[in-house]
């Protein structure tokens, strides 16, 4: 494999699969000539065709000229995509980075029934823009495999490493914690409105508030109720507002979905 340069295969250009390859293009990590999309709808794939990436609908074709494989479809599709591929890793070994929620390295190796490399990653829709969190974890893929996971996601947002049984924790933390966050800004944007913005302007207001709230706890390594108390002055509207946020259940509503997501995630593959 060209380390600086491999040749990938998205078997599964859905949301999450295509923004990983217009991250990784973005970031320069690779040539849209060298980025393989596999979907069985390939006419949905013809603007990326013209964008100069190779598309078909041959999962097995594309794995076999790939030193890369990522998995991108649902948990639900998985088995049928892996029994599609197996026979490729009778003659070569290419490094198999799952994104798939609730399936373990295990689970894959077992499925394929072959010793294959797998690595899991478990990045955000952010990814399109170089703003992924993006969990790795492994049982057993070398440490040279999991290093040049780390290596790629880290070109398209931050990355760390999560002991696997972790994973559908960061799956609901992570993953689904874009949609969390943006339902948050969202109804910060719709109160905005109520209180005399109109929506484009409450909007962008929310959104550029939010961006300076995580990056106060990013850059300052802060801890935010270290910077809520900056915020709310004594007798201030802040802590009103605040205050009554949390007897309607703010933190209690986010932390609840949060648990219920991690649940739904661990069951995904199994229940379907
Ligand atoms: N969306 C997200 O933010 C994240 C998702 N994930 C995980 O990534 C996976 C994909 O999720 P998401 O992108 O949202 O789902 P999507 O439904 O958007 O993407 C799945 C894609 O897989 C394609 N597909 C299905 N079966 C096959 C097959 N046999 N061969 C080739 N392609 C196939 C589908 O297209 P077609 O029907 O045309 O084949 C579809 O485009 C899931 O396992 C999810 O848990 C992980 C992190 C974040
Ligand atoms: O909703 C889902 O199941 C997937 C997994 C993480 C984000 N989207």
């Amino acid at each position: 494999m060209n380390p600086t340069n491999p040749r990938i295969a998205i078997l599964g250009s859905g949301n999450i699969g295509l923004s990983l390859a217009k991250g990784l293009v973005k970031a320069g990590m690779a040539e849209p000539a060298r980025i393989t999309l596999t979907r069985r709808n390939t006419a949905a794939l013809a603007p990326l065709a013209a964008a100069g990436y190779a598309t078909t609908s041959n999962n097995l074709g594309a794995v076999q000229g790939a030193d890369i494989v990522v998995l991108a479809v649902l948990p639900q599709q998985l088995n049928k995509l892996l029994d599609e591929i197996a026979p490729a890793f009778q003659h070569a070994q290419p490094l198999l980075i799952s994104v798939v929620s609730g399936v373990s390295c295990a689970d894959i190796r077992r499925h394929l029934q072959q010793p294959a490399r797998v690595v899991r990653a478990m990045p955000n829709t952010a990814i399109a823009i170089g703003q992924s969190m993006t969990c790795v974890a492994t049982d057993e893929a070398p440490e040279e495999d999991l290093d040049l996971v780390e290596r790629l996601f880290d070109t398209v947002g931050v990355s760390i490493r999560i002991n696997e049984e972790l994973m559908t924790s960061a799956t609901a933390l992570c993953a689904c914690g874009i949609a969390f966050f943006l339902r948050a800004i969202r109804a910060a944007s719709q109160g905005g409105t109520e209180i005399g913005f109109h929506a484009h302007d409450a909007l962008k207001m929310a959104a550029q508030t939010a961006k300076g709230a995580a990056d106060l706890l990013l850059q300052l390594a802060s801890h935010p109720e270290q910077e809520i108390d900056k915020v709310t002055s004594p007798k201030g509207c802040t802590i009103a507002g605040l205050n009554e946020m949390e007897h309607q259940g703010f933190s209690s509503a986010m932390i609840k979905g949060i648990k219920v997501s991690a649940d739904k995630a661990g069951k995904l593959y199994h229940e379907g």
